[in-house]
């Protein structure tokens, strides 16, 4: 049997050609510094502003997130509620479920066709070129979805901290859908009506090991998310996540407490593709590990969704036809090396 890409890390072997980018397909690793492209925004300004928040304050806050998700789908949040404790504990839990056994983690196992659960890369063609990382994937919203026999009982406090954390980001998304619409003067509700109260949340757990060719093998290949928006904890020291900007990567930096949020695919056909759901890509590290959590929310999947009717003018026409289960159009074309977003066009 071939090796991990645990143990090829621990070796410091040569990945396989399944795991190697041909050169320049993606394009080089090299990425440009971290500019200040992607704004940091205080949503406590948003939710419960202070006294001493003009309303000037509050209009700037929603200026900075209108233009960061117009031009480049990303920007980090402070003032967000969630305790530098809490943020850690995450971490903690993450960093010490991917440090089990291998025959412990193997009791959480991905099934074959399914996504939910620990694994690496599931191959769905020979042509693939494979990510170099596990992912433990659990679904956390609706909350009788969750499929607690994938729940990771080692650490003990593992669980417990997901299920806490998980409903903060819920409050986190709440707030930050109505000020997407309040910065396109919208209704409030207008986006989270469409995800409706059976909104979907996935807590993706992204482990990336030291690889050896940080030069050619991807923690994760270039993509969009087919989110709505996506919420992420970054690792608090190790960089890795890219983003696209004017056929440019820009490295996202880390900034220990803050979240990384950027738009998905389903919120760039409710806006009518006035917000951008950005290509971004990780790369690996040739000495560090990298841990990441990521929190994908997504509409209902049986409601359909489209484009927030006022959005929709003789100025800009609608982009995309209406659409449901997006997941799976997404999935279907991620197989069949396709652009998702293009395939529902108008
Ligand atoms: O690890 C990261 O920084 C981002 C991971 C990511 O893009 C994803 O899981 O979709
Ligand atoms: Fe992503």
């Amino acid at each position: 049997m071939s090796k991990s890409i645990q143990e090829m890390s621990i070796d410091g072997d040569e990945p396989p050609s399944q795991y190697m980018v041909l050169k320049d397909s993606f394009g080089s690793v090299d990425s440009s510094p971290a500019e200040s492209l992607f704004p940091i925004i205080d949503i406590g300004v948003l939710s419960s502003p202070p006294a001493s928040c003009s309303k000037t304050d509050i209009d700037n806050e929603l200026e900075k997130l209108r233009s960061a998700l117009s031009f480049v789908g990303c920007f980090q949040v402070i003032g967000h509620g969630i305790s530098n404790l809490l943020l850690d504990k995450m971490r903690d839990v993450a960093k010490k479920f991917f440090a089990l056994p291998i025959e412990e983690k193997e009791k959480y196992a991905r099934a074959v066709n399914e996504s939910e659960g620990y694994g690496s890369d599931r191959i769905v063609s020979e042509k693939q070129v494979l990510d170099w990382l596990y992912r433990l994937t659990l679904k956390v919203f609706p909350e009788d979805k969750r499929r607690l026999n994938l729940w990771p009982r080692d650490p003990n406090d593992f669980r417990g901290t997901l299920d806490e954390f998980a409903s903060k980001i819920k409050t986190v998304n709440n707030i930050l859908f109505k000020a997407m619409a309040r910065s396109l003067d919208l209704e409030e509700n207008s986006f989270l009506n469409q995800f409706g109260d059976q909104a979907m949340m996935q807590a993706r757990f992204n482990f990336y090991p030291p690889c050896s060719r940080p030069d050619l093998v991807f923690g994760v290949k270039p993509h969009t998310d087919r989110s709505g928006l996506t919420v992420l904890l970054q690792d608090g020291d190790v960089e890795g996540l890219q983003i696209l900007v004017d056929s440019k990567w820009v490295r996202v930096p880390a900034i220990p407490y803050a979240l990384v949020v950027n738009l998905g695919d389903q919120m760039q056909i409710m806006t009518n593709g006035i917000f951008k759901s950005p290509m971004h890509r990780v790369i690996t590290n040739l000495e560090k590990m990298r841990i990441s959590v990521a929190f994908f929310n997504e509409p209902d999947p049986e409601r359909e969704i489209g484009a927030v009717d006022s959005l929709v003018d003789e100025h800009r026409p609608r982009l995309y036809r209406n659409v449901k289960n997006y997941g799976a159009i997404n999935y279907e074309c991620y197989q069949k090396g396709m652009v998702a977003l293009d395939t529902v066009r108008i």
